[in-house]
């Protein structure tokens, strides 16, 4: 079993929609917060991935998104405070898939995927797709799911 990356989330005012439950497009923003969380407490930063090789200049190593879902099994509602539990479904060679659940006092509410890819960012040229660098990939193994 791998190890389980775990934080909260209250529901704000704003996360919540005419029905009063919260928006779906609110859970996506919560699985980047807490894939970012996720990020910070290995050392990693969104903003400054370590590369292994040369980059040209000005260009920086990112992780863009190619894939994002999420199911939706019970309605979750202003000032609700989460349990957001993220594992890592698959860590390949150039991307990595984070799971992501939401529960509310034990009671599942949602559970997504998001796959990212590492790239190179370059000024003026589409993202270039580059192996995770081992740096990294140590740092995010840990929380893949066996
Ligand atoms: C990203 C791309 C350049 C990849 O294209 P490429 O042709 O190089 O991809 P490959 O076919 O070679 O595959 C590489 C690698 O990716 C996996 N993969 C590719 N597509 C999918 C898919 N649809 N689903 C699942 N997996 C996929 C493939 O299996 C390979 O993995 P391995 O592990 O097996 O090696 C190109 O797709 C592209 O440019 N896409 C557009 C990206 C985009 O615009 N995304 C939306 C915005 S990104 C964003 O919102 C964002 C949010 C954040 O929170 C960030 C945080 C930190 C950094 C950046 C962030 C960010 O950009």
């Amino acid at each position: 079993m791998g190890q389980t990356f775990k934080t909260r989330r209250l529901v704000e005012f704003s996360d919540t929609d005419m029905a009063g439950i919260a928006h779906f497009s609110a859970f996506f923003r919560w699985m980047e917060s807490a894939e970012h969380a996720l990020l910070r407490s290995t050392g990693l930063s969104v903003f400054d991935i370590p590369a292994e090789v040369d980059l040209p200049d000005g260009a920086s190593l990112s992780f863009p998104r190619v894939k994002a879902s999420c199911d939706y099994r019970s309605p979750a509602r202003c000032e609700d405070e989460l349990d957001v539990a993220v594992t890592i479904g698959r860590l390949g060679a150039k991307s990595v898939t984070y799971k992501v659940r939401f529960s509310l006092d034990g009671k599942e509410l949602a559970e997504g995927e998001v796959t990212s890819v590492c790239c190179v960012i370059q000024h003026g040229k589409p993202p270039a797709s580059t192996p995770i660098p081992a740096e990294v990939a140590d740092k995010l193994r840990p929380f893949v799911a066996s």
